[in-house]
């Protein structure tokens, strides 16, 4: 007789499930929480030196934040962004490539501005331990906020929202990608969950208003509702401008217990992903 909890939880009811187990099943992630300046060689090299830190402190997955190479601010998204058609000529991303080629790593590579076509948009790239750009996700859930007297910001005004959902098959499993408040739409998060994703990784970007209430409930709540691996990071704490970034990067396992996180100055978290524990927790 079928198990009440086997029909009553979709999850487990779904037959189609196609969750397997990668070939490495444990390896440890690097959640790079960057300082990012006005200057964008100081924020790319400085991206370069944690990447090195944390490969050579044994990280095989390593994510950056939003907006690691510009600040998260309107006066600079234009100026900063660049054409990922030829990846040769963006500085960002032959950084990128070189940096997971020459430590062997995959890297999610945050958000940066790009420009296509004369319009913006806020994109992660992913990048294999070969240094080729796997795949490329465009922030699909733009955010708005108006708190009057706080703090009033619409990233519609700059960005176009990318349309695709981002899945990739990597050496370390299989990665869903969402970018900052992607992570408030659970809809996505199940729809990786449905299509045997591992881990989710948001690089954010949360201010303090939103950041202190929502940013660890919601990333318990996805690993919660769809028993994987959320791994989340934010640059570090800047409140020179006017938008004041949480930080906070966090690593949480199935069960929707956090394993690590930060606080919100400049560091490395680097922990421990062992994939079965989504089998013992389904
Ligand atoms: O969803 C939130 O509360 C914050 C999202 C955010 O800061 C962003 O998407 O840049």
């Amino acid at each position: 007789m079928a198990s009440l909890w086997n029909t009553s939880n979709p999850a487990m009811a779904d037959a189609s499930d196609p969750f397997q187990l990668p070939n490495i099943a444990k390896f440890k992630v690097a959640l790079c929480q960057l300082s990012v300046t006005s200057d964008k060689n100081q924020n790319l090299d400085r991206a370069g030196i944690s990447i090195k830190t944390a490969a050579e402190q044994g990280a095989k997955l390593l994510v950056l934040p939003e907006m690691w190479n510009c600040p998260y601010s309107s006066d600079y998204f234009a100026k900063f962004a660049e054409d990922f058609t030829n990846e040769d000529a963006s500085p960002t991303l032959s950084m990128l490539s070189d940096a997971a080629n020459s430590h062997g790593i995959t890297i999610v590579g945050g958000s940066v501005p790009e420009r296509d076509h004369g319009r913006l948009y806020n994109t992660c790239c992913i990048f294999g331990p070969d240094g080729k750009l796997k795949a490329k996700h465009r922030k699909i859930h733009l955010f708005a906020i108006d708190v009057p007297g706080e703090i009033s910001f619409k990233e519609s005004d700059f960005f176009l929202a990318g349309d695709q959902t981002t899945i990739v098959d990597t050496e370390v499993g299989r990665i869903g990608v969402g970018i900052c408040h992607d992570l408030q739409f659970p809809e996505l998060a199940a729809l990786y969950r449905k299509k045997g994703v591992h881990i989710i990784c948001y690089p954010g970007a949360f201010n303090v208003s939103t950041g202190e209430l929502l940013w660890e409930l919601v990333q318990r709540a996805r690993a919660v509702d769809n028993q994987l691996f959320i791994a989340t990071c934010s640059p570090s704490r800047d409140s020179t401008g006017s938008y004041t970034i949480w930080g906070h990067s966090t690593l949480v396992e199935p069960s929707g217990e956090i394993i690590a996180t930060a606080g919100h100055e400049e560091t490395i978290v680097i922990a421990e992903i062992d994939y079965s524990k989504i089998q013992l927790q389904r």
